[in-house]
């Protein structure tokens, strides 16, 4: 396993290699060390299987010593990272020689490891751990700026739009020495062929036009959430803060492990959340330029809902056990980002859906969700991307209000996808199918 230096994508092939050690598979794991492999360490479910090797991230001109992922710069320095990601080339070669000889190696965007799968002879595949659906709208092939490309889905209201358009901008940039399209391109078309962290229930029809633009077969691993049992307990502090919310009442904020605002952003934000009058708990990053959290506060937010009000609001800046926080009775709202990770988690919960996309994905993801499966509600920006406390504060009423005909009809369409892909076969379905179709390709070889 050999993903992409960020926090959202090395969580998810963590979970794939604990579901194949779950059934015997040996994994050898390639992330940024020494900090994020402590950070993420107890993720491992079985050491004696998976062996984690530390990459040293190598120091590029312009990254900040010590940085490991993308949660450790700001967005504008993510190129540096990809530019470091290539400048591990042999630390990938002489590593995968070392523990050989391994049968398929998954990557996501280091596009020169099919090349060396064929000189050492394993296989390769690109594990993508974002939508299917914007790999057909802006990652194919044929994809062109600000139009579907040419045989994309006909049905699908996952489509161009301006703030999509303009976030999409973002593939055309030099990421390293080539465009992040490029770079997309290159690795999925390297490979023997592709595997995708969705399934056929939710994207079938992104996937199947994924698969015929590159003329690849899409091997599914399904959502590759940690197992409810293998899910380590809520801490007490958490725990006791929730207890005190009627069932269903507080509303969760979490924007992902990359997502930074700028102060008057974060500070309108919070506002929303005293707007809205419900018990919430935020967590954040301290808002660009700002020490801490407190130092990006509303004046006057803290004496008036943290300390006051029965200490209704809770904002913090810190990591927090996002799954079980979701799974905790009293937590009835999650305003997320729509990173692909908290989509399938919302998905996967109990929780009312209130989705503030910024990134391309994460807005492609947001269409999908709001418009093709109507689980969930987008909240209103204006034209600058600007989301007002009376907007965010009014979509949270849409979902939470008991009279709201929107929030019953996104409440009833989740329940029943949810049935579908809460099975608790439907998984482990999945993972079978993944590792037969490796067996598969292997014999093809
Ligand atoms: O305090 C926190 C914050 C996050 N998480 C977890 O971290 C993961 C975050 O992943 P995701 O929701 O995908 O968000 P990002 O970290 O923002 O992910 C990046 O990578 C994703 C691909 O996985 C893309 O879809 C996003 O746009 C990109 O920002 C999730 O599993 C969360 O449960 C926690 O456990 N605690």
């Amino acid at each position: 396993m050999f993903p992409w230096f960020a926090i959202g994508h090395i969580t998810p092939y963590i979970h794939l290699s604990n579901r194949l050690a779950a059934r015997g598979h040996r994994v050898h794991f390639l992330l940024p060390g020494p900090t994020t492999l402590a950070k993420l360490a107890p993720l491992n479910r079985h050491p004696h299987l998976i062996t984690f090797h530390p990459i040293a991230v190598p120091h590029v001109d312009g990254l900040p010593r010590g940085a490991e992922t993308t949660a450790d710069v700001p967005p504008h320095l993510t190129p540096l990272l990809f530019a470091a990601l290539d400048a591990t080339e042999d630390q990938f070669r002489s590593t995968v020689s070392r523990v050989g000889p391994l049968d398929v190696v998954l990557y996501d965007s280091a596009m020169w490891v099919p090349r060396i799968g064929r000189e050492l002879g394993f296989l390769t595949m690109t594990y993508g751990v974002v939508s299917a659906a914007v790999g057909a709208l802006r990652l194919v092939p044929s994809a062109r700026l600000a139009k579907t490309p040419p045989g994309y889905p006909p049905h699908s209201a996952v489509v161009p739009r301006p703030d999509e358009i303009k976030q999409s901008r973002i593939f055309a940039e030099n990421f390293g020495s080539v465009s992040l399209y490029d770079r997309i391109v290159t690795s999925v078309s390297g490979g023997d062929a592709m595997a995708l962290r969705t399934c056929w229930e939710l994207e079938g029809v992104f996937v199947k036009y994924m698969e015929e633009q590159y003329g690849k077969r899409a091997l599914l691993t399904g959502p590759i959430l940690p197992d409810r049992d293998h899910r380590l307990g809520l801490d007490e502090k958490w725990a006791a803060w929730l207890s005190k919310y009627p069932r269903g009442s507080v509303v969760y904020c979490a924007f992902g492990s990359e997502s930074l605002l700028q102060k008057d952003q974060f500070q309108e934000l919070l506002r929303g959340f005293e707007l809205c009058g419900r018990p919430f708990l935020v967590v954040l990053k301290p808002s660009e330029g700002c020490a801490t959290m407190e130092e990006g506060f509303p004046e006057g937010f803290a004496e008036r809902v943290i300390d006051g009000e029965g200490g209704r609001g809770l904002v913090c800046g810190g990591w927090v056990p996002q799954l079980q926080i979701l799974d905790h009775p009293s937590v009835g709202c999650f305003v997320s980002h729509c990173g692909f990770g908290s989509m399938w988690e919302s998905l996967l919960s109990d929780c009312q859906i209130v989705l503030v996309p910024k990134q391309n994905d994460q807005i492609v993801g947001t269409m999908l969700m709001t418009k093709d499966l109507k689980v969930g509600v987008e909240v209103e920006k204006d034209e600058e991307g600007w989301v007002s406390k009376e907007k965010l504060s009014e979509a949270i009423e849409m979902v939470m209000d008991e009279g709201s005909e929107i929030g019953r009809v996104v409440r009833e369409n989740h329940l029943k996808l949810r049935e579908v892909l809460g099975d608790g076969n439907l998984q482990e379905r999945y993972l079978d199918g993944f590792v037969c179709q490796l067996y598969d390709l292997l014999e093809k070889c």
